[in-house]
């Protein structure tokens, strides 16, 4: 059951990169449920092909791998969507992930990976649709998934540095872009389960039930509330909102026990 409108996206197109699992795949059925149509884009090409699948049961859905580091397959993407719908209304930057960590034992490569996967990658989708879509439609909206880092991220230094730099990156092109009325805001979810969470092992899947017991709503968060929120900044019924993060977590970026997270690895 939605609040919003079946048509609320009727005619518009979707991108959702990360779209084959967790989180973006709950976009894009949430996007497609809302009529749009969609693309979704990642690394691993089959079970992208059987998420494309699935999802076509609820509308239009196409696809293409890609590795969002790499901004000639990011164009790939592009020409599929110019080739398919000959024009883009919504991007969503969902594609992301790290490791747990303490940062001194983050290696070089570990750390640009992360780096590249999260902020990189982010700046280059939201690069390539915006000049080949938004400017030249004069139309457009990006909702980029973060994590909520506003105190920092002890454990996963690397995402937070990259998921800041995006969030600031948000703000610089919602005020380039906004005479080219193009919206751009992020998403900040807490602690949601989804396929992301399941990549975890102990000691962190220990730390996961203990941040539910500290949420003061004591829960974790669902993916369906995460698609929700996306769901609001890309469509108008945000009209007059750009430049800012909502969080989705149950009240963590307020209250959270940052010490759990500093003691992850017991040294
Ligand atoms: C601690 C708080 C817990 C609360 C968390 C709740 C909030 C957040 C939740 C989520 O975000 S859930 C979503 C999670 N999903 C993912 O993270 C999946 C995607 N992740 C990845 O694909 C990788 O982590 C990646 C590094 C971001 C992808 O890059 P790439 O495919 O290029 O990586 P690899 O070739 O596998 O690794 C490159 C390099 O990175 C280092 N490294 C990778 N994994 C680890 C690890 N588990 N531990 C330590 N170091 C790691 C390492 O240097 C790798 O190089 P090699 O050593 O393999 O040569
Ligand atoms: N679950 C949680 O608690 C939270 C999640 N988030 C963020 O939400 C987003 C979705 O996470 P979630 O659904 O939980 O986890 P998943 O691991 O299921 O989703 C990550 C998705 O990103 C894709 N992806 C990763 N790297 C790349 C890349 N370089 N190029 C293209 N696609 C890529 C993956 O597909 P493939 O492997 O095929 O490339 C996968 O579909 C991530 O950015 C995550 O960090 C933020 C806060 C909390």
């Amino acid at each position: 059951m939605s609040y919003y409108a079946p048509d609320l996206f009727k005619d518009k197109v979707a991108l959702v990169t990360g779209g084959r699992s967790g989180i973006g795949y709950a976009i894009a059925e949430t996007l497609l449920q809302h009529g749009a149509k969609v693309c979704i884009c990642s690394r691993k090409e089959e079970p992208l092909a059987e998420a494309a699948r699935t999802l076509s049961k609820l509308g239009t859905c196409v696809y293409r791998p890609c590795d969002i580091r790499k901004s000639e397959e990011v164009e790939a993407v592009a020409d599929l969507i110019q080739e398919e719908f000959g024009r883009l209304d919504v991007l969503v930057n969902n594609a992301g992930g790290q490791f747990p960590s303490l940062a001194r034992h983050i290696n070089d490569k570990g750390w640009n990976a992360v780096i590249n996967t999260n902020l990189n990658g982010t700046f280059y989708v939201s690069r390539v649709m915006a000049e080949r879509f938004f400017i030249p439609q004069q139309a457009g909206n990006i909702v980029t998934i973060i994590v909520n880092m506003a105190s920092g991220f002890p454990g996963m230094a690397h995402t937070g540095a990259a998921r800041a730099g995006v969030e600031n990156l948000t703000k610089s092109i919602a005020q380039e872009w906004a005479r080219f009325n193009i919206r751009a805001n992020c998403v900040a979810p807490g602690t949601i389960i989804s396929s992301g969470l399941d990549t975890y092992a102990e000691p962190v899947r220990q730390l996961l039930d203990q941040l539910k017991e500290d949420n003061l709503m004591q829960r974790h968060g669902t993916m369906e509330e995460v698609a929700n929120a996306v769901l609001f900044l890309a469509s108008p019924l945000s009209s007059y909102t750009s430049g800012i993060t909502l969080q989705v977590d149950g009240l963590d970026h307020l209250h959270a026990n940052r010490m759990r997270l500093v003691n992850l690895f017991n040294e």
